[in-house]
């Protein structure tokens, strides 16, 4: 797999500062970075940012389905030792949390979920004892399979941004776009019917608990701009699933991993991914349970009036979840 062939939009230093002294701001004005009254500052602060730096800052728009956003300073002296679990971060790398929110703002309206990490727009991402072989993001030992954030939602991120604190292992995010695939169209009229479920994963305790039907979803969408998917294989049974859309399924996960891009992310990038069009993973790792493990920042941000998912998502129960949103949408 190739190391970081990503596309990579750089950040000048003039940019950089403009954005991290306003998170400063915000930061020093709120005091925490998980302030309600931080959230709805978002917009008004976005609008104080020079043009130059909205523009660097704007969605991703090409079929690669992702950007890796280069140029943000980080000193590691500056930051503590990397939490061994999210629920022990508390402020940590504060200064990041507000950065990686004023970032999705600008982009879309964060969102955050009152099942996962105590309802924290900013998800820290750390490997945690216990969790090795887990698929969620305190895992390890084992590969992180490709799939689509929240997949199981249909309140799901369109964006989601990861903002690299430390890797001193250089260990590698995997990202595949769908519009990089070269599927059969037969494959892909199977795949456009709903036949199988995604179930929610296993950093959402409660929705697992949910006592409804799981409801059958599409896992291909032809969008006015080109295909798009909904991919979580770990938590898709496939047992109510024909032959032929099984081997189908199993061709795009193969196309996939044909074009999947490993992406090495280094301390002060944030790379954002399209949610509609990219599936994302990680590589097997050791963790160190140091101090000084690999740790990133997660945010979602959904974006108003996008075309890219069937209309009959809206119909859907989400397990019982509902996604919470920086500010009234
Ligand atoms: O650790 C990574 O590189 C990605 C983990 C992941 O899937 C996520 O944070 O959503
Ligand atoms: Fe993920």
């Amino acid at each position: 797999m190739p190391t970081c062939p990503a596309p990579v939009r750089p950040l000048d230093d003039a940019a950089a500062a403009a954005l991290t002294s306003l998170a400063a701001g915000l930061l020093a004005d709120h005091a925490s970075a998980v302030s309600p009254a931080l959230l709805t500052a978002l917009p008004g602060a976005c609008d104080r940012l020079p043009d130059a730096v909205r523009h660097a800052l704007r969605p991703v728009d090409t079929d690669d389905g992702l950007f890796v956003l280069r140029g943000l300073r980080l000193d590691d002296r500056e930051l503590g030792p990397t939490p061994g679990h999210w629920s022990d971060a508390g402020d940590a790398g504060a200064l990041w949390d507000v950065t990686l929110l004023l970032v999705s703002a600008l982009m879309g309206t964060p969102i955050a979920w009152d099942g996962q990490q105590d309802g924290r727009f900013v998800h820290n991402i750390v490997p945690s004892p216990g969790h090795e072989s887990e698929q969620t993001g305190a895992s390890s030992e084992v590969l992180l399979t490709p799939h689509t954030e929240d997949a199981f939602h249909p309140g799901r991120a369109h964006l989601l941004l990861l903002c690299c604190m430390r890797n001193h292992d250089r260990v590698a995010t995997t990202a595949a776009s769908v519009r990089r695939t070269a599927l059969d169209p037969a494959d892909v009229e199977r795949l456009r019917r709903p036949v199988a479920p995604i179930l929610p994963d296993d950093a959402y305790e409660e929705a697992r608990r949910f006592a409804g039907r799981p409801d059958p979803v599409p896992t291909l969408f032809a969008a006015p701009d080109g295909l798009t998917l909904r991919f979580d294989p770990a938590y898709t049974p496939l047992d109510g699933a024909d032959a032929g859309w099984r081997e189908a399924y199993g061709r795009l996960g193969a196309e996939l991993a044909r074009v999947s891009v490993a992406v090495s992310l280094e301390p002060g990038d944030v790379l954002v991914v399209d949610n509609d069009v990219v599936v994302h993973g990680r590589v097997p790792f050791t963790a160190r349970y140091d101090g000084t493990d690999r740790w990133l920042k997660r945010a979602s941000a959904r974006v108003t009036g996008r075309p890219t998912r069937p209309a009959a998502e809206r119909g859907e129960h989400g397990y019982g979840q509902a996604a919470l949103t920086a500010w009234p949408v």
